[in-house]
């Protein structure tokens, strides 16, 4: 038995195969007479954070992305009270000071605070919508007049919404919105369930033009949400235009085949970038999506400041802030780079787009840049390069504000299942080279070798006695990010086999190998364990790389689509009855 909705009519159908008559396996019903859980086959309670919410079959649920829903709730939590603090920060000063407020610690810079630009270009200041909040200690599921507007494009049940209403501080309204009635309908009941009445609304509409709509300088959200199955494409152009000055984005991707290279040309198609086929890959989606966010804002004279962007599991999640100012457009084409990855030793550079030079007195003059940054063949072993890009190449994450995030969390470490994955990996992120975009991966490094493995230790510790830095990347377990030079990655190789030999039947002419531990040896070499070998979130034993959290994980199929006609409603009964 399923339902299936036409009009305002639900179909409630019994798909008896040994029917012959298929009409007379439907009964007609009202649908404004019925209660959505009364037609349903089957319908799960679910609760998570503080929502309980109804599942039927027929709308989209996935448990295991609970983890990205307990983040993007810390996340605008903290954002909120980001929000609130720089609106004290303006009315106070305009210098960076430090806030008291429940973080000890919370220093914004009005830099990066929404509030200073564009005023008197009939863009909303959304700090002074906000200004009477900006006193108050906020609770969550009390209704702000003054709050934040969240918008969650594709809701599906609105389980989401519903959290972000009873979890979130601060909250005026939130448009819990979705392109099938049904699930409309289902949210509606949700909203019910939760005492949301008043909080979240249930609007039917394409998300697309639900934002498209509320672009005017005072429709905007100050958070947007995008979920959607796949990518999110297809909403970016209205999500940069309906989220308020220094609004907040958060958006998920779960086509990360796409992303990590296995069809680069459907990445350049959706993304504007080509995508690689390396073991960088989870961090190059990121910068990908980023550019990709970016280069949508800047049609706008916009321009983006990425709080968070994580790899998880399946899928892909970054947090985004947009902002105001042709000026800080002009910079955009000096923080993207295209990337040469050499199809030998996997040694990779970046190409920046643009340029920034000093120019006289405090003045810049921008540019483009000079290159290509490598030959034709790769000066390490010889081979050629893939050319993918262009992808973001300044920090993905705001390293203070993630701090707070993990402050938030361990205060209310209760209220959210997954936290301890979430402290593990944000500390993770926490400790990541800002600077220095994509990274190594040691096995590979191994395998490139034909080489006995060294210890994580002993590798950091090379590279950090030759006076480079190291850190991991969230994004994959054995990752290497330095700001040394592809040499001495290869340097530490051959001071390595000189006591592990290579086996002499890897070492054919033509191969990697053989070019690399043919080239002389640059920089001195030293395994003597180093003091900062160990990074801090591994001695405290943290939860930084999670296996795979369940046995039937991955992205979830499409709900079940109701079916436009009748019509389709027969033919596919017919095909099941035939297929029997
Ligand atoms: C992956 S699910 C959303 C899951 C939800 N955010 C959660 O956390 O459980 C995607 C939803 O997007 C809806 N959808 C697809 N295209 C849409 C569009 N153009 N506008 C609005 N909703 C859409 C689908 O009906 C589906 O419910
Ligand atoms: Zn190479």
């Amino acid at each position: 038995m399923s339902s299936i909705l036409q009009g305002n009519k639900v179909y409630r159908v019994l798909l008896n195969n040994n029917t012959p008559n298929l009409r007379s396996c439907f009964k007609l019903i009202t649908y404004s007479q019925i209660e959505p859980y009364r037609y349903c086959d089957s319908m799960d309670e679910v609760k998570e954070g503080k929502a309980t919410v109804l599942f039927p079959k027929a709308v989209f649920y996935n448990p295991v992305q609970e983890f990205n829903r307990d983040l993007t709730v810390a996340v605008i939590s903290q954002f909120v009270k980001d929000r609130q603090n720089e609106i004290l920060l303006k009315n106070k000063t305009s210098q960076s000071v430090k806030v008291a407020s429940d973080q000890e610690d919370c220093k914004v810079d009005v830099e990066t605070a929404s509030c200073t630009e564009n005023k008197g270009r009939g863009d909303i200041v959304n700090s002074d919508v906000n200004s009477d909040l900006a006193t108050e200690e906020l609770e969550a599921g009390k209704v702000y007049e003054n709050g934040v507007r969240i918008l969650e494009g594709l809701a599906a049940s609105g389980l989401r919404s519903m959290r972000f209403g009873l979890e979130i501080p601060g909250v005026r309204e939130i448009i819990a919105n979705d392109f099938d009635h049904f699930a409309v309908k289902v949210i509606g009941q949700n909203i019910e369930k939760n005492g949301l009445t008043g909080m979240v609304k249930a609007n039917f509409g394409d998300a697309a033009m639900v934002m498209y709509q509320n672009r005017g300088a005072k429709d905007r959200f100050d958070v947007i949400d995008l979920d959607p199955y796949g990518s999110p494409h297809q909403f970016l152009d209205a999500a940069v235009q309906a989220v308020g000055n220094g609004g907040l984005l958060c958006i998920t991707c779960t086509d990360a085949a796409v992303l990590c290279g296995n069809f680069g040309e459907t990445c350049y198609s959706k993304y504007g970038s080509m995508s690689l086929r390396t073991r960088y890959c989870h961090e190059m989606a990121l910068r990908i999506i980023l550019q990709c966010v970016e280069s949508h804002a800047n049609r706008y004279s916009r321009y983006t400041v990425p709080v968070l962007s994580v790899s998880v599991d399946f899928y892909f999640r970054v947090f985004v802030r947009v902002f105001s100012g042709q000026g800080k457009v002009k910079r955009s084409a000096s923080k993207v780079a295209m990337v040469y990855h050499c199809t030998g030793c996997g040694a990779f550079q970046l190409q920046n787009i643009g340029t920034i030079i000093p120019a006289k007195g405090n003045n810049i003059k921008y540019a483009p840049s000079q290159g290509p940054p490598v030959s034709k063949n790769c000066e390490h072993c010889g081979h050629t390069h893939h050319m993918g890009g262009p992808i973001w190449a300044v920090p993905i994450h705001d390293t203070d504000f993630v701090g707070r995030v993990i402050k938030h969390v361990e205060q209310n470490k209760d209220k959210f299942k997954t936290s301890d994955r979430i402290l593990g990996m944000l500390t993770v992120i926490q400790e990541e080279l800002p600077d220095q975009p994509l990274y190594y991966v040691t096995d590979d490094i191994y395998n490139t070798v034909h080489c006995t493995p060294l210890t994580m230790v002993q590798f950091r510790s090379a590279l950090l006695n030759a006076g480079y830095r190291i850190s991991l990347s969230h994004c994959a377990v054995n990752s290497v990010k330095t700001d040394a030079p592809a040499g001495v990655i290869w340097d530490i190789m051959r001071e390595w086999v000189k006591d592990h030999p290579v086996s002499q039947r890897r070492l054919i002419e033509g191969t990697p190998v053989k070019a690399l531990l043919s080239k002389e040896q640059g920089t001195k070499i030293s395994f003597e364990v180093h003091p900062d070998a160990n990074p801090p979130s591994r001695e405290k034993g943290l939860l930084r790389y999670q296996p795979n959290p369940d046995k039937f994980w991955g992205p979830k199929p499409r709900a079940k689509r109701n079916m436009d006609t009748e019509e389709d409603v027969l033919t596919s009964a017919s095909k099941k009855s035939k297929e029997v």
